[in-house]
């Protein structure tokens, strides 16, 4: 019998999902089908009987709205939302903008899989003069220079998020909250690597498709007894395989 459930949910497709561009910390919004996606992701809870008593977003729209389309679906606007840069999507530094298969025809489709999916090796740096730098980004004004990356690696991203999993939501689940997670494909990632233990070469090979509630079922330990999509196996596997052939030269 699981002490604890958390929901976690990618945000629905966005504009650059849509076109295939490395996204990382770009705001970029949702598309009319990632709209429909996160109005999906509500239903599919609501019929589930899922409910909720908190929520945590990134201080991106794609997963604030997403979040927001769910709470419409299940008619709870009132909980406590908590925005934070720590769950937002890693931040892809020079790729940035970036369309993912014409990147892989230039560098190879290896080295494309190396910068998404990688555990500890980051992609280029972003330049100073690149349009996304978050030092002249107005969300990030009050933050210390030091702490606003130029890129990540999958390990930097857990590292930012786990305090925020440690100080906010582990006392929420302990407290006997419900709780509800938007987020990214990669800080998503994250958080199942740090759950589930998942070793770095075997991270490599998970891909998290976009719009389709994650349920994680945790012990009293905080320790996973399973894991499950709500979404039959066969839509599942064709959301994941379409994140994981972003990245293929065609
Ligand atoms: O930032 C992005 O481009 C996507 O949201 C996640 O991209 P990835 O699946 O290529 O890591």
């Amino acid at each position: 019998m699981a002490a604890y459930k958390i929901v976690l949910v990618r945000h629905g497709e966005s504009e650059w999902n849509l076109e295939n561009r490395f996204c990382g910390w770009h705001d970029a919004d949702l598309s009319a089908k990632g709209v429909q996606e996160a109005h999906q992701a509500g239903k599919s809870l609501k019929e589930a009987g899922f409910t909720f008593d908190v929520a945590f977003t990134s201080v991106l729209k794609r997963a604030i709205k997403t979040l927001f389309f769910i709470q419409e679906e299940l008619d709870l606007h009132w909980i406590p939302v908590t925005k934070t840069w720590r769950l937002n999507e890693r931040m892809y530094g020079g790729l940035q903008g970036l369309n993912k298969s014409e990147t892989a025809a230039k560098h190879g489709e290896d080295q494309v899989k190396v910068w998404r999916r990688a555990y500890d090796i980051p992609p280029p740096v972003m330049d100073a003069d690149h349009p996304d730098l978050p030092e002249k980004d107005a969300r990030y004004a009050s933050f210390d220079r030091a702490v606003l990356p130029r890129t990540e690696c999958l390990k930097d991203t857990v590292e930012r998020f786990l305090p925020f999993w440690h100080d906010t939501v582990v006392p929420a689940l302990k407290g006997g909250k419900k709780v509800l997670i938007a987020a990214h494909g990669n800080s998503i990632r994250a958080l199942v690597k740090y759950l589930d233990k998942v070793p770095d070469n075997e991270i490599v090979e998970l891909n998290i498709p976009t719009g389709i509630p994650l349920v994680y079922e945790l012990d009293a330990d905080l320790k996973p007894i399973k894991h499950y999509y709500l979404a039959d196996e066969a839509t599942v596997n064709a959301a994941i395989n379409a994140v994981a052939n972003q990245g293929k030269a065609k």
